[in-house]
Order: structure tokens, then C-alpha cells, then sequence
């Protein structure tokens, strides 16, 4: 069924697990189960692909918050429910459920759209894992950071072994996936896991605000430098020095470039249209 835009700025997921509002460029995804703080289940799982998917191809979506309803952002995997013992799946079954899952953490990162993450209450998991997935983690002062996976004798999903390395080289990411502490966010932050850490009454306007800020930026340049980055994570310098030189001659190409210069030279704040 086709919907018209003003359906779509509102559009929930099938599941209602996951909700997605779009405004101004800005697609806001919450996590929708807080009577469980938001741990993951399968409609949980599909509504947040279905949405990074959205996110990923509406060129309508500029950039991206992710956050968790009722004041948590996601404890990851619902180990309440896996305490219950239900008949397991065949193992290529199950491997291939969670492999699938996973694609939200591979969109979220690799999209040339940036995404800031709304970390209060806490992240968790597989939780944690989509956190470091996004571009920026704002994170309020008593939000609990942990991968906590073995604790509950599991190894890491949703990308997040290959995240932290990336994020804070091997050492840390063993200490982090091994030990499993539970860090403040100011700790969290002291290891450049968060870019910034807000009084709990100011989260859901700080990540806002910053989301906003990037909704409104020049959109084509922002998706070049995502790129350039995660190039930046896996290619060698030859290749990253050939992203750059395409990335930067195309940037410079755009509108917003072009208004951007403008409104140096005449001292004012420049209108991006994202192209
Ligand atoms: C460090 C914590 C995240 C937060 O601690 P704290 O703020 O002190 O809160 P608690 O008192 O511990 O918890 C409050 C209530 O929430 C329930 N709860 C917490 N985590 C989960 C969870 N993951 N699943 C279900 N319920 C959860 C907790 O039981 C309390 O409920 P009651 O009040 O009724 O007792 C801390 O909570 C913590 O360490 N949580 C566990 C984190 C965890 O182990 N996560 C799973 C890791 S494995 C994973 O993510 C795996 C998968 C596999 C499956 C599918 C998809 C993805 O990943």
C-alpha cells in the first residue's frame, strides 16, 4: 500500500515494537517494550530492521536518532525469556535469525546518514552493540554501559566485538567483552565510547537537539565523511586517499557547499538543503 507523506512521518512499524516519526529530515526510531527495558525479541528485531532499512533508502531521512522508550535505550537479548527454556530452534535456524538481526547494526554504521544514539537507563548486549554501531552516543549520567554477554555465558552479537576493537583498540575491547564491568557513563565517556554525557533530565532534549543539528547539516558532505571513516576502518591509505579525492571534489560539487562559502564570506549562519 502506498502511503502519502504525512502517513509516512508517523508510520509506526507492523509490530508497533519499533516506532519511527519522521520530522524535518530526522527520523526518530524507539524501541517500544520498556515493561522488559527494551530487550530485543523477534518483533523487536524485525521493526528495527524494517526501520534502519527505511532510514537507509527514504532520501526523504537526512539523519538518525535511535533511542528506547521509558527511559532505557536496550539491555540487549531478553534473558527473562531465555530463563524460560523453550524448545531451541535447529542451530541453522537460530544462526541464521541472529545473523539476519544483525543487519540493523551493518545499516545503521555503514549508511551515509549519521546516527546519534539516546543512551539513558542502559545499554546493554546486543543493545550496546547498536550503540556503537551509531555515529554518536549522547549518554545521561546514570546510564549503565555494559556487554555484559558473559556474564550470561554468551561470546557477542549484533557486531559489537568488531565496534569496540575498532573504538578502542584490542586491549580494552578484551578487558570490556571478558570482565564484562558495568561503566558509568562518565567512565564510558572517559574511554571515548560516548561524545557526551548530560543530566538525566536533559537527555531526550541533548540527543535531540544534536540529531536535529545533523538533520539540518549538509547532508552530502556528512554522508562522505561517514564513508571516508569506515573506509578508513578496513582499506589501506592508497584507497583511502581515492575515497577522499572523489569524496571531497563531489562535496564540493553541492549547493550546500556552495552556500557554506557564501555565508562565510558574509558572516552569517549557512541554509543547507541536504544537497
Ligand atoms: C546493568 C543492567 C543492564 C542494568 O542494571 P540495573 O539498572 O541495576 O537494573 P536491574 O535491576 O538489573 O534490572 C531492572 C529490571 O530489568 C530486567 N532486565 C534487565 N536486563 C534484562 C534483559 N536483558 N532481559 C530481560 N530483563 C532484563 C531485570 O531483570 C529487572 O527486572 P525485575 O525488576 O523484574 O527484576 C542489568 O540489568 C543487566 O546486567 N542486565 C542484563 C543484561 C544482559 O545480560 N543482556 C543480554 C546480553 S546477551 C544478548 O544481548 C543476546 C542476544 C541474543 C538474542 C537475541 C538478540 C540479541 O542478542
Amino acid at each position: 500500500m502506498r502511503t502519502n507523506n504525512n502517513e509516512r512521518q508517523n508510520a509506526m512499524s507492523d509490530s508497533q515494537m519499533v516506532l519511527q516519526s519522521l520530522e524535518q529530515g530526522l527520523l526518530t526510531i524507539t524501541m517500544n517494550r520498556p515493561e522488559r527495558r527494551n530487550a530485543l525479541n523477534p518483533d523487536m528485531t524485525r521493526g528495527l530492521i524494517e526501520a534502519a532499512r527505511r532510514a537507509e533508502g527514504d532520501p526523504e531521512v537526512r539523519a538518525v536518532l535511535i533511542r528506547g522508550a521509558g527511559g532505557t535505550f536496550c539491555v540487549g537479548g531478553d534473558v527473562k525469556s531465555m530463563a524460560e527454556g523453550r524448545a531451541p530452534l535447529p542451530f541453522e535456524t537460530k544462526m541464521a535469525n541472529l545473523r539476519r538481526g544483525m543487519e540493523v547494526s551493518r545499516i545503521l554504521h555503514q549508511m551515509p546518514k549519521p546516527v546519534v544514539a539516546q543512551l539513558d537507563g542502559a545499554a546493554a548486549g546486543a543493545g550496546l552493540s547498536i550503540a556503537l554501531s551509531c555515529d554518536l552516543r549522547v549518554a545521561s549520567a546514570s546510564c549503565k554501559i555494559t556487554t555484559a554477554f558473559a556474564k550470561v555465558g554468551f561470546s557477542g552479537d549484533y557486531g559489537g566485538t568488531y565496534f569496540l576493537t575498532k573504538m578502542l583498540g584490542s586491549a580494552k575491547a578484551r578487558e570490556l567483552y571478558l570482565m564484562s564491568p558495568v561503566l558509568s557513563a562518565q567512565e564510558a565517556y572517559n574511554l571515548g565510547m560516548v561524545s557526551k554525557v548530560v543530566p538525566d533530565a536533559d537527555i531526550e532534549a541533548e540527543a535531540l537537539e544534536l540529531a536535529r543539528s545533523l538533520a539540518q547539516g549538509p547532508s552530502v558532505a556528512l554522508g562522505y565523511i561517514k564513508r571516508n571513516i569506515n573506509n578508513a576502518e578496513t582499506m589501506t591509505l592508497e584507497a583511502c586517499f581515492d575515497g577522499e579525492a572523489i569524496h571531497h571534489s563531489r562535496a564540493g560539487e553541492t549547493a550546500d557547499h556552495k552556500e557554506a562559502a557564501k555565508a562565510f564570506v558574509e558572516k552569517r549562519k549557512p541554509t543547507f538543503q541536504g544537497q
